[in-house]
């Protein structure tokens, strides 16, 4: 399974979550990677742990103030992106060229949804993964994978049925290891998840529980 940390911009010390997700990383056969803020990633990826941006724009070099270079997150030490977060929404050409550029700096991408039918609209634009996540459960730790088994089984379906190797993750609410199982349990290859990380007074002892089942 792989689990990515979305930091969003909780106030938590991202170098402290780094090295917790580095460090559970070496004690488990999931994969675990983090995703700070963009100002951030340099520093988070020297800590040596799996790095992800959270977002890249449509964008290449150029006169583009104020934008996200997939490029300048490459060289800060990222592998790879979140693209059209639910809390930072593409239309569907810009979700195109976000991936694009992704791809052109060798940038693993997972583009987020909303529901199935949007999942196999992302799944069409040739991502690495989609990630499916009801915004009305992001945030309230009421898991995804037991609130609303259905949306996680039927974007696993929407994704395939339109292309077998766009893998599908899950998220909102995750932050125990029974979630996570549960999510695997419906098809899912990962998780998506910030809160029961980022907001934990332990964040190492949080992961710890997240990946103790697997
Ligand atoms: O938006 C999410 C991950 O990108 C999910 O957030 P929570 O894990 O806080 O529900």
């Amino acid at each position: 399974m792989f689990v990515l940390v979305n930091l969003k911009t909780y106030p938590c010390d991202p170098l402290e979550v780094a090295r917790a997700v580095r460090d559970v990383n070496d004690t488990t056969d999931a994969r675990l990677a983090v995703a700070p803020q963009a100002a951030h990633l340099e520093r988070v990826a020297e800590t040596g742990v799996e790095t992800w941006a959270q977002h890249v724009d449509p964008i290449d070099y150029g006169s583009n103030t104020g934008h996200t270079l997939a490029e300048t997150v490459a060289e800060s030490g990222a592998v790879g992106t979140l693209i059209n977060h639910s809390e930072q929404r593409l239309k569907l050409a810009d979700i195109d060229g976000s991936v694009r550029a992704a791809e052109r700096a060798d940038l693993e991408t997972v583009v987020c949804a909303n529901n199935p039918a949007q999942i196999g609209a992302a799944a069409a634009l040739g991502p690495d993964a989609v990630a499916v996540e009801p915004p009305e459960l992001i945030g309230t730790g009421t898991p995804v994978s037991q609130a609303d088994p259905d949306v996680v089984e039927d974007a696993v379906a929407a994704a395939a049925s339109v292309d077998d190797d766009v893998s599908v993750l899950c998220g909102a609410g995750i932050s125990t290891g029974d979630d996570v199982v549960a999510a695997g349990d419906l098809g899912s290859e990962g998780v998506l998840l910030a809160s029961g990380v980022a907001k934990a007074d332990d964040p190492e002892a949080a992961l710890e529980d997240l990946v103790e089942p697997l």
